[in-house]
């Protein structure tokens, strides 16, 4: 049997979710371990959002879902002291001052260290006296942040954190989140349709489309299971044998990506440039209709 400290701390089997005769969730598997940073990543309507719901226990469910080892529809209060959940990073009261604020987290969450914000905070120019609906988008951003840091939890929730944010302010909470969250023994689970500047943090990308899980895939295994040929318009690649996923037509250039990894690349070596697709390449060409991946 694993101790809890190596069992996973989302584990989800069959999980389906139906609104009226639509299917937001339809059986979809995902575990999430300790130390991962797992981006969920799907075109506009695909369940994201439902799914991160029912992670929090927000929506009732048919399947079979446990955090922490707990069943979070039923036992909501106990799982929430091992995780924190953000939906939008800016959208904290705007009429409280952030002293109000700490002082609210902290009756709200009993593992809300007010030290460490006030140390966290130190490190910025807000000030305790600040209304939160007078500092800048960014700045926000970095409160909020400070109170999630601030939280000793194991597991953060992230759903679209960033949006509308610039990418000076987006790029700055992704790496704080690494460096002040994110170890080893803690996990994220991230949603964001900005899928190029998240590619870097993540350890594990999980594509969902139409309520299904379409690719489950460690970062690090991504060279190895998919390969980007540019070649130039007009050049006839010869792709015997090979697994087209994709192709896309661009000014004087055509992208072709393939399955396989190094036995496909060495092939292709001599037919064009060979690079590893980028998670946004990959994420096109799983998603558009008529691919074969
Ligand atoms: N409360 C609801 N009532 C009815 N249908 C819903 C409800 N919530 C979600 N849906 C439907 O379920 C599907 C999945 O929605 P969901 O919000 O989970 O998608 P998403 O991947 O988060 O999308 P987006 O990227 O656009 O935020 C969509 O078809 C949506 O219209």
């Amino acid at each position: 049997m694993q101790s809890p400290s190596q069992a996973p701390m989302i584990e989800i089997t069959g999980l389906s979710k139906s609104y009226g005769a639509k299917k937001a969730l339809d059986a979809v598997d995902l575990t999430v371990g300790r130390g991962e940073i797992v981006g969920l990543i799907g075109p506009n309507g695909a369940g994201k959002s439902t799914l991160l719901a029912a992670v929090m226990g927000l929506l009732a469910y048919s399947g079979s879902l446990q955090v922490f080892g707990r069943d979070p529809f039923h036992q909501r209060a106990a799982m929430l002291e091992h995780m924190s959940y953000i939906a939008d990073v800016a959208s904290l009261p705007g009429w409280m001052k952030v002293r109000d604020l700490f002082i609210f987290v902290d009756a709200m969450h009993p593992r809300f260290d007010r030290d460490k914000a006030m140390s966290l905070l130190s490190a910025t120019n807000i000030t305790l006296n600040d209304r939160v609906d007078t500092l800048s988008k960014g700045m926000k951003t970095r409160l909020h942040l400070i109170t999630i840091l601030a939280i000793d939890t194991d597991l953060l929730v992230l759903d679209e954190p960033t949006i509308g944010l610039d990418v000076l302010v987006r790029r700055d909470f992704q790496d704080r989140l690494v460096q002040d969250f994110y170890n080893q023994q803690r996990s994220i689970l991230i949603t964001t349709h900005q899928v190029d500047e998240i590619e870097n943090i993540l350890t594990r990308v999980v594509f969902i489309n139409q309520g299904r899980i379409t690719l489950d895939l460690e970062m690090a295994e991504l060279r190895d299971r998919f390969t980007k040929l540019l070649v130039t318009t007009g050049e006839t690649p010869v792709l015997d044998g090979l697994e087209l996923v994709h192709r896309r037509e661009l000014p004087g250039r055509v992208e072709l990506i393939f399955k396989g990894g190094e036995g496909v690349n060495s092939r292709l070596a001599t037919q064009g440039e060979v690079v590893t697709p980028s998670l946004e390449d990959l994420f096109v060409a799983i998603n558009t209709p008529g691919s074969q991946a």
